[in-house]
């Protein structure tokens, strides 16, 4: 029999889900990869083999109670139908905040659990998303093991400086730093810049992760030194519906003098503002576009997506002390030529020349000439997630053998 893995990425309404084999000792293969979208409403569920092709779907009636234990449960069982020699071995989750405690993945136990249940504040879009499968797990696989992995863990080498906020020092020893977000993502592109460019792998890399969240990461010899993303996935770059950074002074504006509740705030920030708020219309860079000529706000929004963009990448240019490459990877990253284009049209500055045919083409390599590259690099934070949960899994086995 081989181990498979499960790695699940939840949030409020979907589970993106990817099945690898685990082989001894080797890097973990991918067999199966899919989703459940429309959870709480009118489930739908889709499954493909590793390499893009169908394999087998369904959708569940509006009215149908289908949540996300029915997803885990549902396919648990799909996959006993399917894994001919396989066997379900573990479960790998990503979970976007470890706080002070998580540097590393860890083994799930219910002290664990706990840790993570404090941080909800700090990530209140992601974190109850990512807790809630480790807890059915839990409650319905007992046993099963579990490896928690961390958008934050990848950015534990930036410097104190780097993480520190100019607040007393009392909320620093409390935990209110900058950590960082996007780390699964951002650990892929580090892994793979030596395939795309040896120089890179050690130099200055910026690498944008532009998805529904957005963050830059400024990356030295391959490891974080310095990103948008602070204390929560709430600061940094404008998002879909997030504001990246605001001054602080704009939250007691609305609390006092617009009279909004703490939770109204907190909702206005994360789920109305970003290119939403600002365009009014959508939350998706291709509605953005689409209706970009017509529609005002709609360019307005992309205006200032790329303005802070940019302006975010001069001053991690200036943390890394120069720059020998950009990659650009998340939904909008990987997908949307117009935004790389006019990001590195106002980055002429800094010595970048953009291949326009290659850009169109999705690169890997979208620069020309002598200045520093620019690059296109589809993420993978499941493989990142199935790496962390194999090497967790196999500390745990040499510790049960010794
Ligand atoms: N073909 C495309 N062109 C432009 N933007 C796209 C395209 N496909 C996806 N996007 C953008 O990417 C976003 C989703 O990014 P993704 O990284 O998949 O998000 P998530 O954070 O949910 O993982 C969409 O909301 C949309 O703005
Ligand atoms: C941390 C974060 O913003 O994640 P996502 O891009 O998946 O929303
Ligand atoms: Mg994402």
């Amino acid at each position: 029999m081989i181990p498979v893995l499960i790695v699940l990425n939840a949030g409020s309404s979907s589970v993106k889900f990817q099945v690898y084999d685990m082989p001894d000792g080797t890097e973990p293969r991918l067999v199966w990869k899919g989703f459940y979208e429309g959870l709480g409403g009118a489930a739908h569920f889709v499954v493909r083999h590793a390499g893009g092709v169908d394999l087998d779907e369904k959708s569940w009636a509006p009215g149908e109670e289908f949540g996300h234990e029915d997803a885990l449960m549902h396919l648990v069982s799909w996959l006993r139908q399917h894994q001919e020699g396989r066997s379900l071995a573990a479960i790998g989750h990503r979970v976007v905040h470890g706080g002070e405690a998580y540097s590393s993945p860890v083994l799930v136990d219910e002290a664990v659990i706990q840790k993570l249940e404090t941080l909800v504040p700090l990530a209140p879009l992601h974190q109850p998303h990512n807790l809630e499968p480790i807890k059915i797990v839990r409650r319905r696989l007992s046993g099963m093991p579990q490896v928690a992995c961390f958008d934050t863990a990848f950015h534990q080498t930036q410097s104190d400086i780097a993480s520190l906020f100019a607040l007393p020092r009392e909320m620093r020893e409390r935990g209110v730093r900058r950590y960082g977000f996007h780390g699964l993502s951002y650990n892929y592109i580090a892994s793979v810049l030596r395939d795309y460019d040896p120089h890179l792998a050690e130099g200055r890399v910026i690498a944008a992760h532009l998805g529904n969240g957005a963050s830059l990461c400024a990356l030295d010899n391959g490891a974080s030194i310095a990103t948008t993303m602070g204390f929560s996935a709430l600061d940094g770059l404008p998002m879909g519906t997030r504001c990246g950074a605001v001054d602080a002074g704009v939250v007691f504006y609305m609390l006092r003098e617009m009279k909004l509740s703490p939770e109204e705030a907190e909702r206005v920030l994360y789920t109305k503002s970003g290119l939403l708020g600002v365009s009014g219309l959508s939350n998706d860079m291709r509605v953005l576009r689409a209706n970009a000529a017509a529609n005002a706000d709609a360019r307005r929004a992309i205006d200032l997506f790329v303005y802070r963009i940019t302006r975010e990448i001069g001053s991690l240019v200036a943390a890394l002390g120069g720059i020998d490459g950009l990659v650009f990877t998340g939904g909008i990253g990987e997908n949307d030529v117009a935004t790389r284009s006019e990001v590195i049209a106002r980055l002429a500055w800094a010595g970048f020349t953009l291949d326009e045919a290659a850009n169109r083409a999705g690169g890997p390599r979208i620069s020309s000439g002598p200045g520093p590259t620019a690059w296109v690099i589809p993420t993978n934070e499941e493989l990142v997630i199935a790496r962390q949960s194999c090497s967790a899994l196999g500390a745990r086995q040499a510790k049960l053998a010794s």
